[in-house]
């Protein structure tokens, strides 16, 4: 079994230096692990995820990616808050497009058209797609992929409850067969609730929590995040 490792050393991201995004953000993930990083609109969440998928450099610190067997190529998938379907393009075209894994017969990749409902879809142009359908293609190239590091902007955004379920369920596995890191944002606390086992959060760019999941709901920083009141049924 591969030993794998993400390591953010005081990451920081700055527009300039009156526009700090985000500043000294510290943690240690292993593989096996989902992490949703919470915070208000506005934290800082998407531009901690690009840093991390390499789509930003960091304006200070660093982020250490280690996996004792495999080179660290081809080890990260991104997925973006909203990617722009190009045009001309069916589904299978679209989930066929290198560099990333195919999803072709010889891949052996196929049960991931099941596992996000899109089997039916294969033929339809990118343009077609409900928001929901357009997200799920995203994800099973995504999952095609097999990288050992995910990082997935507001993957569950779009979906209805059932595809939501799913997604939980197919994060679970991904992350338990691939020995890999999830690291996710998202708005959606009983989805957060349901999927991971760490929870981390920014709050007007500062890094104010990283602790377990359990720790996590079990503390008062989910008032100070969002607001006191709004959570008995958590
Ligand atoms: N290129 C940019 N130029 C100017 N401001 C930016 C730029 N990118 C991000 N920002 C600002 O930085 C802040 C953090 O943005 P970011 O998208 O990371 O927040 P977020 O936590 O992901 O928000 P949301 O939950 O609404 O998606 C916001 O105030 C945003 O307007």
């Amino acid at each position: 079994m591969s030993s794998i490792s993400l390591k953010a050393k005081h990451l920081a991201y700055a527009l300039d230096s009156s526009k700090i995004l985000f500043r000294n953000v510290c943690f240690e993930y292993k593989g096996g692990d989902i992490v949703c990083l919470l915070g208000h609109n506005g934290a800082g969440k998407s531009t901690l995820l690009k840093v991390c998928a390499g789509v930003l450099s960091p304006s200070n610190g660093n982020l250490v990616f280690y996996n004792n067997l495999l080179p660290y190529q081809n080890g990260i998938s991104w997925l973006p808050q909203q990617l722009s379907r190009p045009e001309n393009f069916n589904v299978t075209e679209f989930l066929n497009l290198q560099p990333m894994a195919s999803l072709n017969i010889e891949s052996g990749n196929l049960h991931i058209l099941d596992d996000f409902g899109i089997h039916s879809l294969n033929e339809m142009e990118l343009t077609e797609l409900s928001g929901g359908e357009w997200k799920r293609v995203q994800l099973a190239r995504i999952w095609s992929h097999k990288a050992k590091w995910l990082f997935l902007d507001e993957p569950e955004s779009d979906l209805d409850w059932n595809y939501k379920e799913e997604l939980i369920y197919n994060c679970k596995l991904y992350a338990q067969q691939n020995n890999a890191i999830i690291f996710m944002t998202t708005h959606d606390l009983y989805f957060a609730k349901k999927v991971a086992n760490k929870i981390c959060a920014l709050s007007d760019g500062i890094w104010v929590w990283d602790s377990s999941a359990d720790v996590f709901w079990n503390s008062k920083i989910i008032h100070k995040l969002y607001g006191v009141g709004i959570f008995h049924e958590l």
